[in-house]
């Protein structure tokens, strides 16, 4: 309701209807909802058939060539192998050799990329694409689609989605569902700090660390993800707070 000066001068109608408008208001928060829904009704449309599927993080920079890359590989096409689709964030490095791996083993390549100031298009690994524009919408797809995150060594992304995905199950958010991380050299440190001092002191408690599994190998990882998901899968879901 509008009353005195806060009823406007000119219509909303009539403002639609006058051809010298300017179109800053195409840029105005209350329209960009209207993008932001687009995001989400594209995302699901897209992934809506996709079937068992299995998240794989990690970083962007991991070059062509080196161990990890061939470790993203080899992730992607053990999953593909066990008839799981793979979801990276269709980007280089981890995102594309996880790609690469389920690709070349025919299974479902799946990529949610995301526009970046320094935008380098999907990788040509990806046979199911769907570009964000907002990290939100994109993190949303990422959970509802698969039934785990692998995790690579990575830098903040990686960070990010591995603390987001553990966020939301510790909220129960979502389903509890299993977190690997591949590497143990490199997320040990993390790992420790999160048992010796974040949980010693407190702020998670014992059963948050329970979902996050520390393995070496693809094998191991793919293993340990899907005997996971089976367990889960079989387990009668509960109606508090989901
Ligand atoms: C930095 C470079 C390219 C960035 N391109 C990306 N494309 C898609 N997704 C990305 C990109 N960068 C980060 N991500 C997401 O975060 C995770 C990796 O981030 P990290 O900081 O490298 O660990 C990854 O899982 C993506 O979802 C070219 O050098």
């Amino acid at each position: 309701m509008l009353r005195g000066r806060m009823v406007p001068e000119e219509t909303t109608d009539a403002r639609l209807l006058d051809p010298a408008q300017d179109v800053d208001w195409l840029h105005s928060d209350p329209w960009r909802v209207m993008r932001i829904q687009s995001e989400f009704v594209e995302g699901f449309g897209a992934l809506a058939e996709l079937g068992p599927a299995v998240s794989v993080f990690g970083s962007a920079r991991t070059p062509q060539g080196t161990a990890e890359y061939e470790l993203g590989e080899e992730v992607g096409r053990l999953l593909a192998e066990r008839d799981y689709a793979v979801i990276t964030g269709g980007g280089p490095g981890v995102m594309e050799a996880a790609n690469k791996g389920a690709c070349e083993a025919g299974g479902r390549s799946v990529g949610l990329g995301i526009e970046l100031p320094f935008e380098q298009g999907l990788n040509q690994w990806v046979d199911l694409g769907v570009n964000f524009r907002y990290f939100f919408a994109r993190k949303t797809m990422f959970v509802k689609y698969s039934e785990g995150f692998i995790v690579l060594p990575g830098g903040f992304g990686t960070l990010d989605e591995l603390f987001e995905a553990a966020t939301l199950v510790q909220t129960k958010k979502v389903r509890s569902f299993p977190i690997v991380l591949v590497g143990r050299t490199y997320w040990e440190g993390l790992v420790t700090w999160l048992r010796t001092t974040m949980q010693a002191e407190g702020k998670i408690g014992e059963a948050d660390l329970d979902r996050i599994h520390l393995v070496d190998t693809a094998e191991e990882a793919v293993e340990l993800m899907t005997n996971a998901i089976d367990e889960l899968r079989h387990q009668v879901p509960t109606t508090d707070g989901m």
